[in-house]
């Protein structure tokens, strides 16, 4: 049974894009037009209540949340593509920490900065400074943090590439492409060795070049 993936070109379900292809899984999109709304239709909050994207159906298997739908392939699918859990369960134990500090830390500021910064029009078009200048300031804090992790470690779990590295893709080429911030990466010089090794993976530049953000 083929995946079909709903909302290829949103940034939450890049990560879920990225996952399969690194994983060597064979997939389907199904396009969802946040702008117009898609995403809040009866027939598509069956899929994903909380009317968000992505979700995935795998036959009669519905999985939401882009980060639960990573790992979820990750270890059905251990034995294929590129590992990306780690070979440990100590390294495992690092991937879990540093996806909870991208979904925790890295993610909302960087998602406030998307939404006031690139797509106003899915707040009302009321961007707020004020939010964008404090997203700001609390990325600068855990960009810091990875710095210091980075200059001892090439990847943010540890020596390997995994699942933590794939969820900062979506947000980070906004931040480093669309929204005239690039500094924030490119100032850091071990977090920008590490996003120019990241998003040189050709998983990478297959979905951007597959599914444009609609900016
Ligand atoms: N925690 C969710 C977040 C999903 C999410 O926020 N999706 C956005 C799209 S994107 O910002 O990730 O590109 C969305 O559906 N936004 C529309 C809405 O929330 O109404 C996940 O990781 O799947």
């Amino acid at each position: 049974m083929v995946v079909k993936v709903y909302g290829p070109h949103c940034a939450s379900t890049k990560r879920v894009l990225v996952c399969l292809i690194e994983k060597e899984i064979e997939f389907e999109v199904v396009p969802v037009d946040v702008f117009k709304g898609e995403h809040k239709d009866p027939d598509y909050l069956k899929l994903q209540p909380f009317g968000a994207v992505p979700v995935i159906k795998d036959g009669d298997y519905t999985l939401y949340e882009s980060r639960a739908i990573m790992r979820y392939y990750a270890e059905k699918y251990r034995s294929q593509g590129v590992e990306l859990l780690g070979k440990t369960i100590e390294e495992r134990g690092l991937v879990e920490q540093w996806l909870e500090v991208e979904a925790q830390n890295y993610n909302p500021p960087a998602y406030n900065l998307a939404l006031h910064g690139l797509f106003p029009s899915l707040i009302g078009n009321n961007p707020d400074p004020k939010v964008i200048e404090e997203s700001e300031a609390k990325l600068v804090k855990v960009l810091n943090i990875y710095e210091e992790r980075l200059s001892k470690n090439k990847y943010l779990a540890g020596d390997f590439f995994s699942l933590v590295d794939i969820s900062h893709l979506p947000f980070t080429d906004y931040i480093v492409n669309h929204m005239g911030k690039d500094y924030l990466i490119k100032d850091r010089k071990h977090v920008c060795a590490w996003w120019d090794d990241i998003s040189s993976r050709p998983s990478w530049t297959k979905v951007l070049e597959l599914y444009r953000p609609p900016i």
